[in-house]
């Protein structure tokens, strides 16, 4: 009887996981002392680990080992969201072209993508709010909707070209895709594996916006590969800047990807970076109106550097502004857990923790961030606490800080001193570039608008499983600064 209702007790807490995940990691974290703990999640469990040296010994073993890439294929299910992809379980069987087009490519074109990004942004908002009437001088207008269509833009640009990102069909049906990717995804993970593909195919039939996305780029990738084709004839040929080129001249000579592969790839790329770096920016908002006495010295740094220094930096600029989002980050982490590998085979921490295949080891980016052994008064907001101190006399005077010790300074898209961006070789790609983006959007909204929360004491944001997600009628008050 004792044993049936640990049973019952066990399955009941891995289905409350979906619903209550970051604060059951972190009542878990809290009991941890530092050591590994379990997470049951309704169909698989995964090894959570804290410690540095915990998080290297999961950098150090080999791919086929643990693997990113068989985690992310759990959580994404291309099967069934992305028109039948068979992602490999190992990363880099057939090349590691998006990386490279990431980490190097996108991050060193910042300087061109910036000003478009800031300009389409830009008139984006005025169009938004050109929709509402004005009441005193302000609009009130949801955020978030209005964050992931600012982002939506500038990531299609950037990936698929400005066409595409000018395209309203294409654009609804790219939206709706990372939607219907996590509905999809999310009912065949939870459903018995008898039934899962059932439903899974049922639904991918049914919701069709992936079709959709993958029938617009599909013909772009064809294009671009016979282009490639006549180019390698001597013929002169149309000049892109975008991810779907930048894929394809990654891709290994040996064994070229095909405009299918490539195109699987930009749209799993899509689903990941559209999202994390929307949510990521609308609770720097929620901040920057919770604490409104930055706006002044982050204002006076953004008028001061000016746009064009930004732009050359290729988002590097705003030193304060780059610590405001770290502290909004760190206090309110849209991720749970971070760095996920799936055990391909059997793998044991020098401290004889064990996950079998199959099952996760990740990492607790929200508890680290929240604990008193990395963070001086870590519940505390400060929003310059990562800002070398020698700039922060020179920059602020009123605010600096509120008495919280300084730390070390450290910037945004650093890997060494937090789990934001995952870890090691596998730390996110994306992240100068998710960086610079996001700047620009926060530094558009300070510059363009006074601004606060509609109500300030209203519930924000909802979990699942281990995301937060803002709500979509979270309303923010925009007083545009030329009509002041
Ligand atoms: C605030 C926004 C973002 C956050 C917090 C974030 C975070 C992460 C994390 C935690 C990982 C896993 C790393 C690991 O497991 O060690 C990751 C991987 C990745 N991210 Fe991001 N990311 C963001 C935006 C972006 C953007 C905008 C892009 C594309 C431009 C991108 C592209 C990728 C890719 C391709 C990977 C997989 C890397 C690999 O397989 O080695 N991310 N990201």
């Amino acid at each position: 009887m004792q044993g049936l209702l640990s049973v019952a007790k066990k399955r009941i807490n891995a289905w409350l996981f979906l619903f209550r995940g970051p604060s059951m990691i972190q009542e878990e974290y809290d009991k941890s002392n530092g050591s590994p703990f379990w997470i049951q999640a309704p169909e698989n469990r995964y090894l959570v680990v804290s410690s540095w040296d915990q998080i290297k010994e999961i950098d150090a073993a080999p791919e086929d080992v643990l693997s990113l890439q068989a985690a992310a294929k759990e959580i994404l299910q291309p099967r069934y969201t992305m028109q039948n992809f068979n992602w490999f379980d190992k990363k880099g069987v057939d090349g590691t072209p998006l990386v490279r087009t990431l980490r190097t490519l996108l991050t060193n074109h910042l300087p061109d993508i910036l000003p478009d990004a800031r300009r389409s942004m830009s008139a984006l908002f005025d169009s938004i709010l050109e929709s509402h009437s004005m009441v005193n001088g302000s609009y009130t207008t949801p955020l978030f909707p209005m964050v992931i269509e600012a982002i939506a833009l500038t990531n299609a640009a950037a990936f698929f070209g400005r066409d595409l990102a000018c395209n309203k069909e294409f654009m609804s049906a790219a939206m709706n895709f990372i939607e219907q990717t996590l509905i999809t995804a999310e009912v065949v993970r939870v459903l018995p594996s008898a039934i899962a593909p059932f439903i899974g195919n049922l639904l991918a039939k049914k919701l069709g916006a992936g079709k959709i996305l993958y029938d617009s780029l599909i013909p772009i990738a064809e294009e671009r590969l016979e282009e490639k084709a006549r180019k390698s004839l001597g013929q002169t040929v149309p000049e892109h800047h975008d991810c779907v080129q930048w894929v394809m001249e990654c891709s290994p000579r040996s064994k070229p990807w095909s405009a299918d592969r490539i195109v699987h790839e930009l749209m799993a790329l899509w689903f990941g970076s559209v999202h994390i770096t929307s949510t990521t920016a609308c609770f720097a908002l929620h901040h920057l109106c919770i604490h409104s006495e930055y706006i002044e010295p982050l204002r006076n740094e953004i008028e001061s550097t000016g746009w064009a220094n930004f732009d050359k930096s290729g988002g590097k600029a705003f030193p304060l502004l780059d610590s405001f989002m770290k502290e909004s980050a760190r206090m309110n982490p849209v991720e749970s857990v971070s760095s996920r590998r799936m055990a391909l085979k059997p793998f044991e921490l020098s401290d004889s923790s064990r996950i079998e295949p199959g099952e996760w080891i990740c990492t607790a980016p929200r508890g680290m961030m929240a604990d008193a052994r990395y963070y001086a008064d870590p519940q505390k907001f400060q929003g310059f606490r990562f800002v070398d101190p020698d700039l922060l006399d020179k920059k602020v005077s009123g605010i600096s800080g509120d008495g919280v010790p300084q730390e070390t300074p450290s910037k945004f898209t650093d890997i060494a001193d937090w789990q934001l961006w995952g870890t090691g070789r596998s730390a996110c790609p994306g992240r100068f570039y998710a960086t610079a983006v996001m700047k620009t959007l926060l530094a558009l909204f300070i510059t363009k608008y006074d601004m606060q929360l509609e109500d300030p004491k209203a519930a924000r944001y909802f979990a699942w499983r281990t995301f937060i997600y803002p709500f979509t009628s979270t309303k923010v008050v925009l007083h545009p600064r030329s009509a002041a």
